[in-house]
């Protein structure tokens, strides 16, 4: 109940089919709050089981994320989270955008440089390895899920992964090689002409991850699968 008379006063900033998304402060730092609520259309047993998963799971990947020894995957800070009404405060990314926007700004306006775009979908590439090394499938890849948070001193930019709520652990290439299509998918519907960018992206998280060869030999296979199902209609 504390969560919900929180959020009461709270911003909303985003209505989607599952959660709710507010902004707000939180012992005084900027605060995102995700509220899973009841969904009426599912039997209420069902319901909660499901919602506590996704809650759990997202919060298991963000800290597994944050804690990845050396090679550090940024996700926002779990600030609070309240199992009762499903609410997560995770540290706001002030001043962040997508990497959506990003991308798609700067191919209208043509004011980036390709290389700009290449470094980046490099480092998109690079982050992604290591969350896989870490064994976290995202279940959910797309540019939007993707904040950029730069640094107004020195210009340096951060990549924060977000929205893990359909997240699990998995060591299995062929998860992996779904979460890459997944991504491939939503970039290049997204993002038009930019198969090449794409690839860039492949081949930096090839060379950043040893387990790299067998998820791109699962990407093949689930590509060639998309294909034939598209064939056939
Ligand atoms: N930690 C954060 N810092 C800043 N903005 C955030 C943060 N988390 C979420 N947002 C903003 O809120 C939006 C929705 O968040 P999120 O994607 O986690 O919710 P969702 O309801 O699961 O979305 P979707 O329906 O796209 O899966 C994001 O696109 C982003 O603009």
């Amino acid at each position: 109940m504390a969560a919900l008379e929180f959020l009461s006063k709270a911003m909303v900033i985003k209505q989607g089919a599952e959660a709710r998304v507010y902004r707000s402060t939180f012992l005084g730092k900027p605060t995102i709050v995700k509220e899973r609520f009841p969904k009426r259309y599912r039997h209420p047993v069902l319901d909660e089981k499901l919602t506590h998963r996704r809650t759990v799971q997202e919060v298991r990947s963000i800290l597994r994320c944050r804690k990845a020894g050396k090679s550090r995957i940024s996700a926002p800070v779990v600030y609070f989270v309240d199992y009762t009404s499903h609410c997560i405060f995770l540290e706001e990314i002030v001043g962040s955008s997508t990497v959506r926007d990003y991308i798609a700004s700067n191919q209208q306006s043509g004011s980036c440089r390709q290389q700009d775009l290449e470094q980046l979908a490099e480092r998109v590439g690079r982050i992604l390895a290591k969350m896989h090394d870490e064994d976290v499938i995202h279940g959910d890849l797309t540019t939007s899920n993707m904040l950029l948070r730069c640094s107004p001193e020195n210009g340096e930019c951060d990549l924060v992964l977000i929205d893990f709520g359909l997240s699990y652990i998995s060591a299995f290439p062929e998860d992996k090689g779904v979460d890459l299509y997944v991504l491939e998918k939503a970039f290049l519907s997204t993002h038009p002409n930019t198969e090449a960018l794409f690839e860039k992206l492949l081949k930096s998280y090839t060379a950043s991850s040893k387990k790299s060869p067998a998820v791109i030999k699962k990407l093949d296979e689930v590509r060639l699968r998309g294909r034939k199902r598209s064939m056939v209609g």
